[in-house]
């Protein structure tokens, strides 16, 4: 973007402005629920091919933004690449989900952050190539998953109901599981700076498991560790635009807000309106929260849904989107219904 350019929409909001018509996006807004991510999907072969196919994975982050005009454009990856680069092989398993090698705790600290970004360099090029080829007014998203959510996965091998096996070590390996999530902390600042430094014009950290921790474990595992990659991602890009989501954080949002700096914060569909506008958009920037099943119902439940989330937040900076990312059963013309209703066309 030239220097004359105006500034993005989305960004003005991530900088404490309120608008008029909120901007809009979608947590995984590239994804199966649209054909034509399904076609490239098959061209890929596997899901981490299409991670790390600059060409495909600029593909499919496009797409959304073709059919809808979202104001943000997020990098089509997946938080589990951290684990990959840092050797711990993934693979994803048709219908059944992410499948990780076994860790072994006596040796997390052989785990090198400097290394994740020789893995990561196809993810880099596709954030260039995105950002030359996104209209001038859309933001670009760079994103990792937060230290606890990966370390979820890293630890269970594979996703869990209850992320009872990273619950049971946090407490009970304390020592080995502390160097595991500074590990990632490190690798997620590397990754991030080096994503703001190819063309992402802000980032967001994917907490989606913080709600499984109690205040101690909150504390230790979710926010202080959000703190530091705040702190040191902004030491190496001044003023870097940081969108935090702590799935699940509830009445813990406020405090998270105040340690970690970040300039706005993902809300699920589960925060209280009033409580949301009252003890957090006071102080930074709100982004949710329609509950992704009103998409997938559509009708009259999806148009009080709509308006509810736009009562509630559209006093203060506001970046509308759903708690949680949207599921493949959705249909594409519900999101065409809501993305008019946000812009208050005629439907
Ligand atoms: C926990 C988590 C993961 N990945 C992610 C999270 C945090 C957010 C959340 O909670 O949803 C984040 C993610 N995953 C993906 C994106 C791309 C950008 C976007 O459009 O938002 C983002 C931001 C693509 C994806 N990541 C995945 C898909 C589907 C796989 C496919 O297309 O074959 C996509 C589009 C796979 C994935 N990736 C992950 C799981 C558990 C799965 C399997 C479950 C499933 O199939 O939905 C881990």
């Amino acid at each position: 973007m030239t220097d004359n350019a105006p500034k993005r929409r989305l960004i003005r909001v991530l900088d404490g402005e309120r608008l008029e018509r909120p901007p809009l996006w979608m947590m995984r807004q590239a994804g199966r629920y649209l054909p034509e991510y399904r076609e490239t999907r098959a061209k890929a072969g596997s899901f981490l091919n299409l991670c790390y196919s600059p060409d495909l994975a600029t593909e499919v982050t496009l797409q959304p933004i073709r059919r809808f005009g979202f104001d943000g454009a997020i990098l089509f990856s997946d938080i589990l690449v951290i684990p990959d680069a840092l050797g711990q092989r993934v693979r994803f398993v048709e219908g059944e989900g992410p499948r990780l090698d076994p860790i072994d705790f006596d040796k997390v600290e052989d785990l090198d952050p400097e290394i994740v970004l020789g893995k990561l360099e196809p993810v880099l090029e596709a954030v260039s190539r995105i950002r030359q080829a996104l209209p001038g007014e859309t933001t670009l998203l760079g994103f990792c998953g937060a230290p606890w959510t990966v370390a979820t996965y890293m630890v269970a091998g594979r996703g869990t109901p209850d992320q009872g096996p990273a619950r049971r070590a946090a407490l009970g390996q304390r020592k080995a599981f502390t160097i595991l999530i500074d590990r990632l902390v490190e690798a997620s600042i590397r990754y991030l700076v080096a994503q703001l430094r190819a063309g992402a014009d802000a980032v967001q950290v994917f907490d989606s498991w913080a709600g499984a921790l109690d205040e101690e474990g909150f504390r230790a595992f979710a926010m202080e560790p959000m703190r530091r990659i705040v702190e040191g991602v902004r030491q190496q890009v001044p003023g870097a635009r940081i969108i935090g989501f702590p799935k699940g954080a509830n009445a813990f949002l406020p405090l998270y807000v105040r340690e970690t700096g970040v300039n706005a914060v993902g809300l699920d569909w589960s925060v209280p309106f009033d409580f949301a506008r009252n003890e957090v958009q006071k102080a930074v920037a709100i982004q949710g929260n329609l509950d992704p099943m009103r998409l997938i119902v559509g009708g009259d439940a999806l148009d009080r849904g709509v308006d509810m989330v736009l009562e509630a937040f559209s006093d203060g900076p506001f970046i509308f989107n759903l708690g949680h990312g949207i599921t493949p059963d959705a249909p594409v013309e519900n999101v065409e219904r809501m993305v008019r209703r946000v812009r208050g066309e005629p439907v």
